[in-house]
Parts: structure tokens; C-alpha cells; sequence
């Protein structure tokens, strides 16, 4: 990890939103900081985020996510918005700009909008500008619906990664490794550190999200590690609670669970 040069970066809603549903400001601000370190020492930055719909529930103090895709593309609307601001305000202190960029994920599917949307990301890490990426929820009813297990921002970090050519991608959630069963609810769970294929059993293992809040819980990480590994790459899961872990991860050292191919 000492080599990576471009990274790409994924928080999940449960890193930025908390099991009541408040926006953790200080997790925001110190992932701000630790993005803008990592940038100002020479490596370029990709941000993926989650957590428009999470912090829109806030706004809006709803205690659970509405069932109706309308209602959820409405949330997403309104908590994209304020998601970003947060983000602006956290990253302005440092001095760092921000560039936003909604996907979806027929992008990928098509050569002339891909071409584009890799020229907008390269030219904003030309200019030293870290790019905060979401899916466009609004028009992208596959992910909400739950109905496509393809259809999630760890998938969309994987291939983002695959297509930028970036040299390994970040997963931050609110487990402090992949575990040989669901932490949260296994009490006897013990961490798997170093993960070279994906297995049956490991998939076994991964279960969904239990916050309510995470769409995809460790399955959707799992299919992530899978395309990233696919194509010869890296992957680390580690706790989001603690951003500046991503800074140890750049330095070699031994945090969450990295994916790796043999
Ligand atoms: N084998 C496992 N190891 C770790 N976490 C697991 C496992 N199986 C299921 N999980 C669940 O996955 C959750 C993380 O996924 P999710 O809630 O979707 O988070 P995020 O919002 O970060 O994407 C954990 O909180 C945990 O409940
Ligand atoms: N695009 C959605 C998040 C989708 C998603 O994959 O969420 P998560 O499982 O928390 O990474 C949003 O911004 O609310």
C-alpha cells in the first residue's frame, strides 16, 4: 500500500449517520482532514460516499427509511444537497476543494458518457480537487428498490476504482474487519485479516445490514472485493469511525481486512 499513488475511498451511510439516526459532524470533519492530508502529501483522492438518504432522515426525522421508491428518490434529493454542504464546510477548513459527481451506473455501459465522466474526474485530480462521488438516486431506481444486489455504492466504488485505475480502494464501515460471521449479532465473530479469495464459506459468513441504515451490509463489500480482486487490485475494509486509519493503511500497516489476490 506503500505504492499507492490513486485512491479510492468508500464511506457507507453507517460511518456517516449513527444507530439514532445523528449525523456524526466529527467523523465528516476528520475524514476531511485525513482526505486533504493524504492529497497535500502527493496522492490523488477519490471520494465515494453514501449516507444522502441517512442524513436526509434527519432532516426530515424520520425514524425508518419509507418503502415507496418516490419517497426515497425524494430523500435522496434533499439529503444529496445537504450531504455535500456538510462535506464543503469539513473540507473548505482544510483548504481543500471538492468536486461533485453523481453516476449512475448505465455510465458504465456506455463508451461516450464513460470517456466523459473519466475526463471530468481525471481533469478535477489534475487540479488537485478530490471528487466526492454518489449515485444519482433521483434517477436511479435499480438501487433503491434493492431489488439488483448490483446495485450499491460498494459495487459503484469497484468499478469506479477499475476504471479509473486507481491502485486500491478503502472500504470504511462501522465493523472493524470482515468476521467470520456478523459481529453485531455473533458474539464468538473473530476478524479475518487477510482475505485472497472469496470463498463459499466467506460468503456465507456475510451477511446483510443490521442498522437499517447500510443497504447492502457485508455481502455487496464481499461482490466489491470480488471485482476489485478480478482485476488484480486491492481492497481494505476497515472502521470509519476512525478515519486517519486510512493514513496506517497507506503506511503498510496491519488494520481491517485487506483482499488480495494471490
Ligand atoms: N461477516 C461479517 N463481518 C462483518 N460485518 C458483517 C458481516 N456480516 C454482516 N455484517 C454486517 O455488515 C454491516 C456493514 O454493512 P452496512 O450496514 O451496509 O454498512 P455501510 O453503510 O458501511 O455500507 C455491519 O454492521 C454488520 O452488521
Ligand atoms: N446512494 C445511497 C447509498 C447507497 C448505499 O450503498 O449505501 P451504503 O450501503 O451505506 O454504502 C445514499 O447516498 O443514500
Amino acid at each position: 500500500m506503500e505504492n499507492w499513488q490513486r485512491i479510492v475511498v468508500k464511506v457507507g451511510t453507517s460511518t456517516i449517520v449513527d444507530g439514532d439516526g445523528q449525523i456524526k459532524y466529527s467523523v465528516i470533519n476528520r475524514l476531511a482532514q485525513t482526505l486533504t492530508s493524504l492529497q497535500k502529501s502527493g496522492h490523488e483522492v477519490v471520494l465515494v460516499t453514501s449516507g444522502a438518504i441517512g442524513v436526509a432522515m434527519q432532516q426530515m426525522q424520520l425514524q425508518s427509511r419509507p418503502k415507496e421508491i418516490p419517497q426515497q428518490q425524494a430523500l435522496a434529493a434533499i439529503g444529496q444537497t445537504y450531504l455535500m454542504s456538510l462535506y464543503n464546510q469539513s473540507f473548505a477548513f482544510y483548504q481543500q476543494m471538492i468536486g461533485q459527481v453523481l453516476l449512475t451506473y448505465d455510465v458504465f455501459d456506455n463508451k461516450v458518457m464513460l470517456e466523459n465522466a473519466i475526463n471530468a474526474v481525471e481533469a478535477l485530480l489534475a487540479e488537485h480537487v478530490i471528487p466526492i462521488i454518489n449515485e444519482n438516486d433521483v434517477i436511479a431506481v435499480d438501487e433503491l428498490d434493492h431489488q439488483h444486489s448490483f446495485g450499491d455504492n460498494d459495487r459503484l466504488a469497484a468499478i469506479v476504482t477499475h476504471e479509473l485505475r486507481a491502485d486500491g480502494l478503502i472500504i470504511l464501515s462501522d465493523v472493524d474487519a470482515l468476521y467470520t460471521a456478523n459481529p453485531t449479532i455473533d458474539a464468538t465473530a473473530t476478524p479475518i485479516r487477510h482475505v485472497t479469495a472469496v470463498t463459499d464459506d466467506i460468503r456465507m459468513s456475510a451477511t446483510g445490514s443490521v442498522s437499517g441504515l447500510g443497504t447492502g451490509g457485508m455481502s455487496t463489500k464481499l461482490l466489491a472485493a470480488e471485482l476489485v480482486m478480478a482485476h488484480r487490485g486491492k481492497m481494505v475494509l476497515i472502521n470509519g469511525a476512525n478515519p486517519a486509519l486510512i493514513l496506517d493503511v497507506i503506511k503498510g500497516e496491519a488494520v481491517g481486512t485487506l483482499f488480495q489476490g494471490e
